[in-house]
């Protein structure tokens, strides 16, 4: 998704901030809600869902195949449906959609065509791809073991048991768990190679579909899911947790505070972590009836972050914001995976924060970032969300912070540029 549009300026903290600051809904809540409120026998309501490009592309794509989705501003209402092609579906570069649409389009009857994002073809799928035929699908995709291919939907999957090394993405787990009810013997997947990434959104992945009536059961690297309906029902979306680091970040570099209403008091999102890892950079933090408030000392005077973000690694691209902006160095592990993100977010990361003189460099399961007085300059974003996210976080601190192409941040956050305006003009 690459543009034209202007670069942004990244408006500088004219003192601490003082900010509430109301979040859009979880995208990866509101993806799986639609994929298992096309598979359920009854009508869905998912109240409150993100609107972005992400969960847009979703609902685009289940419509294509066949399920009614209507739209009453606050809610999306789905009706249950045969699913059927001949369809095509954009991707776009949502590993989301990419990963969950086409165990769904093997259910239907019909062909669908799938594809996404140049970037899109080079993210992992070779393992689903190979899952998919495995447990009965017909796949073309010339051979590839990427985007994009066709799936040649009989109307029904046998399903039974499959071994997938899904250490590049957890997504290539949770997409089979997500269709398995409806497998005709559901699914036992395994996994076996270097560890999966991402343990809370695969714990996402299994109590939202024991929510809508599956019977899951977990072992070790080992996920169990047997046929049977999906019922209907509501959805409510909590907030994006992950979407808060940056505003969040902004109380630590300002010295300022910045309260999320709706925090849940127990979520498995893996931006609840935010809690641990800002207090242990020196951030007061405190979950409340108000909801988390977040209290920073300021650039240079917290704490850099050695963590293992491994289960949580797409807060990294704003963390390593706030790390080049701390008071001691960072070393952030466990998060080789990232190379096949919407970028190559080390890569990405080590380019764009040296370019404005920082100090970072690629491990080979990480980064390592020393804090330096940065300069302003262009930060190039690589049609990846987080790294406009990133970018504004450092804006704050650093004068002359230039985002190129901010749109790409509609992809979870379209509203970004204006919520981030509120933060400052709160300031
Ligand atoms: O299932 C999900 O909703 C997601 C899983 C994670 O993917 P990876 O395991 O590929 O990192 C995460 O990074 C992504 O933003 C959303
Ligand atoms: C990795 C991310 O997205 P995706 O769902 O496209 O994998 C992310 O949002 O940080």
């Amino acid at each position: 998704m690459s543009s034209s549009s202007p670069h942004w300026p990244a408006p500088v903290a004219d003192g601490p901030v003082d900010a509430t600051v109301a979040l859009p809904g979880s995208k990866s809540m509101t993806n799986r809600a639609l994929i298992l409120a096309a598979l359920a026998d009854e009508p869905v309501c998912v109240h409150r869902p993100l609107r972005s490009r992400d969960t847009e592309l979703m609902a685009d794509a289940l419509r294509a195949l066949g399920v009614g989705i209507g739209d009453d501003g606050d809610d999306w209402q789905t009706l249950p449906g045969e699913l059927r092609g001949p369809a095509r579906a954009d991707v776009g570069l949502a590993g989301t959609v990419m990963r969950f649409l086409p165990p769904v389009a093997a259910l239907a009857r019909g062909e669908v065509a799938i594809d996404g994002d140049p970037r899109a073809r080079e993210r992992p799928m070779g393992p689903l791809i190979g899952a998919l035929r495995a447990l009965g699908a017909q796949i073309d995709d010339g051979g590839r073991g990427a985007l994009p291919f066709t799936v040649r939907g009989t109307g029904a999957v046998p399903g039974g048991a499959v071994t997938i090394d899904a250490s590049g993405s957890s997504q290539l787990v949770s997409g089979l768990l997500l269709a398995a009810p409806r497998f005709g013997e559901g699914v036992e997947v395994r996994h076996e190679g270097p560890p999966v990434p991402s343990a809370p959104h695969l714990a996402m992945t299994v109590r939202m579909l024991r929510d809508a009536g599956a019977t899951v059961e977990t072992g070790e690297d080992l996920w169990r899911v047997a046929p049977g309906p999906l019922r209907g029902g509501h959805w409510t979306i909590e907030p994006d947790l992950s979407n808060a680091a940056q505003f969040l970040g902004a109380a630590l570099v300002t010295g300022g505070r910045v309260t999320v209403p709706g925090w849940p008091d127990a979520t498995t999102q893996p931006g609840d972590a935010l809690r641990g890892l800002l207090a242990g950079m020196g951030a007061e933090v405190s979950l409340g009836p108000d909801g988390l408030t977040v209290r920073g000392p300021g650039a240079g005077e917290y704490a850099g972050l050695e963590a293992d973000l491994h289960e949580v690694g797409e807060l990294t691209p704003v963390l390593a914001a706030l790390a080049a902006l701390a008071g001691s160095p960072s070393r952030l592990t466990g998060i080789a995976h990232l190379r096949g993100h919407e970028t190559d977010r080390l890569a990405a990361l080590v380019a764009e924060l040296n370019r404005l003189g920082g100090d970072a460099r690629e491990l080979p399961d990480g980064l390592e970032i020393r804090p330096r007085p940065l300069r302003g300059g262009v930060f190039r974003t690589y049609d990846d969300h987080r790294m406009v996210m990133a970018a504004a976080v450092l804006g704050l601190a650093v004068p002359g912070v230039e985002v190129e192409n901010p749109g790409t941040v509609g992809k979870t956050m379209p509203n970004f540029t204006e919520l981030w305006a509120s933060l400052r003009a709160s300031a």
